[in-house]
């Protein structure tokens, strides 16, 4: 078991562990709640409720709640159902909510969590690798709006992150694979010796080895904490986390989700590479070893005849453009990022021909 304080200021321990058996000495530890509502998926739901539900006891009432599994429940019409199970509980501020789940989960129960009644006390157990090394720390919470990923939400952070790694073995390669993008992503904008340890230890981690796996999401939620603690609300530093996010968003939009969002972020990664290569901030090798690592996992399938105009005007309209200008991540190295606002239209068209060209 490994153990990681976040955030220096208001601190949530983040256990990392590779069964259930710690959960109700864990949730003691930051909680003494009159109930609990477990807000899970109907996919996750079937697999750990049933365990989780036992290792938290009978000493309270244990409620659940599941939706319906994918990107597409992540509406505000999932958040109202979710308010009305809990006022027909009668849930005050003294209950605890739990998301049990991947990043959707979190995001829907941290957002229901932030708003209800001003806000009551929620703790994440994360089961996909997304949410184990990205999602469930750093306290964005929210839902899609229209067209718009993540367009509503609030910054809200769990009281306990509970991992048990063993709930990956249980997801799809595909998502497994997808989900590895945002490990990847620390590495680089963050730990050039991480990006080392990544390469070495691929087969270990690729495999699902117990050791591997901790050391990995220890290191990759070390990497975001050290960041959020600096800035949470997203005003300067944290938009470094946004690598390969600005294209990735795009990308998935354009694929109408059919692209994963970590699939998508893979490719952002290594178009932001490019343009800061035709910048001169890094070497030809250094892009080479952002595709490296990238293929290392898997990741960078043949990419698709995705229509650049519509591309384009995807990122035009970003939600994170602040007086009319959009944010990019570059790479001044491996492990070292940088954001700039005047990346031109042409920088992204070609960083996007170079990535299909690159991707076949
Ligand atoms: O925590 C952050 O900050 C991130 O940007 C992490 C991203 O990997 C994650 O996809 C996040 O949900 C993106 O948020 P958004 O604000 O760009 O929608
Ligand atoms: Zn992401």
């Amino acid at each position: 078991m490994r153990r990681l304080e976040a955030m220096e200021a208001r601190p949530y321990p983040i256990i990392l562990t590779s069964d259930f058996s710690r959960l109700k000495a864990a949730i003691n530890e930051v909680a003494c709640p009159s109930a609990i509502m477990i807000i899970t998926d109907t996919h996750v739901g079937h697999l750990y409720l049933a365990t989780v539900k036992e290792e938290l006891g009978e000493g309270i009432p244990v409620y659940d709640y599941a939706f319906k599994a994918g990107e597409t429940s992540k509406h505000l019409g999932t958040i109202t159902e979710i308010y009305n199970a809990l006022l027909a509980v009668h849930m005050d501020r003294s209950g605890l909510i739990i998301a049990l789940g991947g990043g959707v989960v979190g995001d829907i129960a941290g957002f229901v969590a932030s708003s209800y009644m001003r806000g009551i006390p929620f703790i994440q157990i994360p089961t996909t690798i997304v949410a184990q090394n990205d999602s469930s720390m750093g306290g964005k919470v929210g839902v899609d709006y229209l067209d718009h990923k993540n367009m509503v939400g609030a910054f809200y952070n769990p009281k306990l992150v509970y991992t048990n790694i063993r709930t990956l073995g249980t997801l799809p390669e595909r998502e497994f694979i997808s989900g590895l993008a945002e490990v990847l992503k620390h590495a680089l904008i963050k730990n050039k010796a991480f990006y080392d340890y990544l390469l070495k230890e691929k087969d270990k981690i690729l495999q699902q080895d117990d050791r591997s796996l901790i050391e990995m999401t220890y290191t990759s939620c070390k990497a975001k904490c050290e960041v959020v603690e600096e800035d949470a609300k997203e005003l300067g530093l944290r938009k470094i986390l946004n690598f390969g996010h600005t294209i990735g968003h795009a990308l998935e939009t354009e694929s109408h989700f059919n692209l994963l969002h970590g699939e998508c972020v893979a490719y952002g990664m290594v178009m932001s590479a490019y343009i800061s290569y035709g910048r001169g901030y890094i070497e030809a090798s250094h892009l080479k070893d952002v595709e490296s690592l990238c293929r290392a996992y898997k990741l960078l399938a043949p990419f698709g005849e995705y229509d650049i105009h519509s591309l384009l005007q995807h990122i035009l309209y970003d939600k994170k453009k602040a007086y009319g200008k959009v944010s990019f991540i570059l790479l001044q190295a491996i492990g070292q990022a940088c954001i700039k606002n005047d990346v031109t239209q042409e920088e992204i068209e070609e960083a996007i021909l170079y990535v299909r060209k690159t991707c076949q």
